[in-house]
Order: C-alpha cells, then structure tokens, then sequence
C-alpha cells in the first residue's frame, strides 16, 4: 500500500496504491476525487484542481434487483456518485449485472431496493436528460439517418417538434462526420456510420447524461479507437456526464476518469481506480507506462474474480 496522507479537512489520501478507505458512504470527499465507500478499494494520486467543485448529478444508494421469476439476484447495494462533466466505466465478468445496472440508471427497469437520483430527482422512468448508446444502432431500416436521428423528439413531442430540430440534427451529422448522409437509408451505412447515426439520436434532446452499453464494441479495432476518441470530445465540449459499461480494459483506461470493478453476480463494486492521465486522451497514451499501469492493476482485480 502507498502512503496514506492526511488531506486539508482530515481526510485519508491514498498515494499511488490501493487501500481500503474508512467506513462511510459513497461521497466525495475531496472535491470529488476521492471516495469513501464501505465495500470499496480506491486507488487515487489525483489532486483536485485549484476551483474545482465537484457536483453530483447521479446518485445511486443501495441499489439491488433480483429477477424473482429466475430466482437472480443481479445487484447487490449498489452505491455509486456521478459528478458532472465525469466519464466513469464499469468493467466486470459476463453476467455479473452491468447492464442491468445501466438500464436502472436509465429509468428502463426499477430497482428491486435502493434510491437512483439524477439532478435532484429520482429515475422513475425514461427521461429526456439521459441518452442511451447500445451495442447496436437500432436504426429503423425504413427510415433515413436523419429521420432516424429525430426520432426520440418525434415520439416525445409530435412531428413538428422533430421538424424544428432538423438544423440540430444536421449540425450533430457535421459533428460526427456524416456530412451528407442525411437522406441515406440504415442498408446503406458501415457499422461504424450506423453507430454515428446512433451517436447523433442520442445527443439529439441535448442529454446531460450518456449511458453507454458496450456502444462500439461490435466495430473493428480501427473504427472502435476513432469512435471512443469523438466520444471523448463530445463529452468534453459538452461537459456531458458519461457512465460506460464495457470488457474492455484499455477503452476503460483510456476513456474515463475512474473505472469502476465490478463482482461476479450478484454485482458490487469492488474497486474503483481513478485514472490520472491528463486531457484530452490521445491514442498515443495507449503505450504510456502509467497507462499500462492502470491496466494491468484493474487486470489484476478482474483474475482474482473481482471478490473482496
Ligand atoms: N429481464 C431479466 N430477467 C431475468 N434475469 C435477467 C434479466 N435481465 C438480466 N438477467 C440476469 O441478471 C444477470 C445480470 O445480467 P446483465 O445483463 O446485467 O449482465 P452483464 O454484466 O451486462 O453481462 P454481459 O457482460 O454478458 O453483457 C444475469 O444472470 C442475467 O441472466
């Protein structure tokens, strides 16, 4: 274990290795980069730039689910903070409850215990201030990519409210480098352009919030770096808060600012490692020493089946 040093207001930092912090419940407690959480090992060495102020926008107590119909408990008292403007994944084996964690946050399925908070207040259904990217694009094959895009506000608003947001529509196509493609049909897209189109519908209602599932991974390797690289920009040009289910440890590493391990089932987090890498990520830190650092130590937790 590293050092563990006294912070200004009294509390225990952990210098470079990873430890147990003191009992306490998931906040931050320095100006958000760091967490005290009961079940929790925390790796952090970073130090909260001068003015920062750390805003919670999601808020996670104690959330469990079990399907009873199959007798699965899949979370167990999940508890997990989101600050604005924070890129945050979750890494853990198959099965172990990362997605259905994600579709929980999004208001797709209820919790069977446990309090999900976003902006003050609580995740009850669908909301427009939270976007959804999945493994794949899910674009209607009758529709055009534009009309595909501004879908969501035609379903929550009517027609004329998805005519209205065609300029925004067209300046995401620019955005994401679809120039053009507006009229073109789903058949007519790579996997890559369809995930754009995909990227496009989920920024269009302007979400605070992007949960992500897997969203690239059915991309090859090439497309998938690419993609996480304009990923990151949007998020950051944006402020936008982002929570990242993925199996990938170096899209994890390179992509957020803490990565979250979780158990096999029923899911807890086990170790949340706060990546001190500086922005914007380039793919040049791919082969930075501390870079594989992070990796191997979250590799590490991941083969000892994530138990505490
Ligand atoms: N609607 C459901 N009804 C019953 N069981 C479910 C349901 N959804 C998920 N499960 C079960 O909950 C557990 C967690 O599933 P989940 O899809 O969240 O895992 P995951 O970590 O995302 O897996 P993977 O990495 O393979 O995608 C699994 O045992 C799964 O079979």
């Amino acid at each position: 274990m590293g050092p563990v040093a006294e912070g200004a207001r009294g509390e225990r930092r952990v210098e470079g290795s990873s430890a147990r912090l003191a009992e306490g419940v998931y906040e931050p407690v320095r100006e958000g980069l760091e967490y005290r959480d009961r079940s929790v090992s925390v790796v952090s060495n970073l130090k909260a730039p001068a003015g920062h102020v750390a805003r919670p926008v999601f808020q996670l107590r104690g959330v469990s689910k079990s399907f009873a119909r199959r007798n699965v408990q899949a979370l167990d008292k999940v508890d997990l903070t989101l600050e604005q403007g924070q890129f945050a994944s979750v890494i853990g084996a198959s099965g172990c409850g990362k997605s259905t964690l994600l579709k929980i946050m999004a208001g797709l399925t209820p919790p069977s215990s446990g309090s999900v908070m976003l902006s003050g207040k609580p995740v009850l259904g669908p909301r427009r201030d939270i976007g959804m990217m999945f493994q794949q694009a899910t674009l209607f094959p009758w529709r055009t990519t534009l009309e595909n895009i501004v879908l969501p506000i035609e379903i929550q608003d009517g027609k004329k409210a998805a005519l209205a947001v065609h300029d925004r529509a067209h300046a995401l196509l620019d955005l994401v480098g679809l120039r053009g493609f507006d009229k073109v049909y789903p058949s007519e897209l790579s996997g890559g352009m369809a995930q754009r189109a995909a990227m496009c519908r989920m920024l269009i209602a302007e979400p605070d919030v992007l949960l992500l599932d897997e969203p690239f991974s059915a991309l090859d390797e090439i497309s998938r770096d690419f993609m996480n690289m304009e990923l990151q920009r949007i998020c950051l040009e944006r402020n936008a808060t982002a929570f990242l289910v993925t199996h990938s440890i170096p899209e994890a590493v390179i992509l957020s600012d803490v990565v979250y391990v979780m158990s096999p089932r029923p899911g807890r987090f086990v170790e949340a490692v706060q990546i001190d890498l500086p922005r914007p990520r380039t793919l040049d830190m791919l082969s930075d020493p501390l870079f594989g650092r992070y990796t191997k130590q979250i590799r590490g937790r991941l083969d000892k089946g994530a138990f505490i």
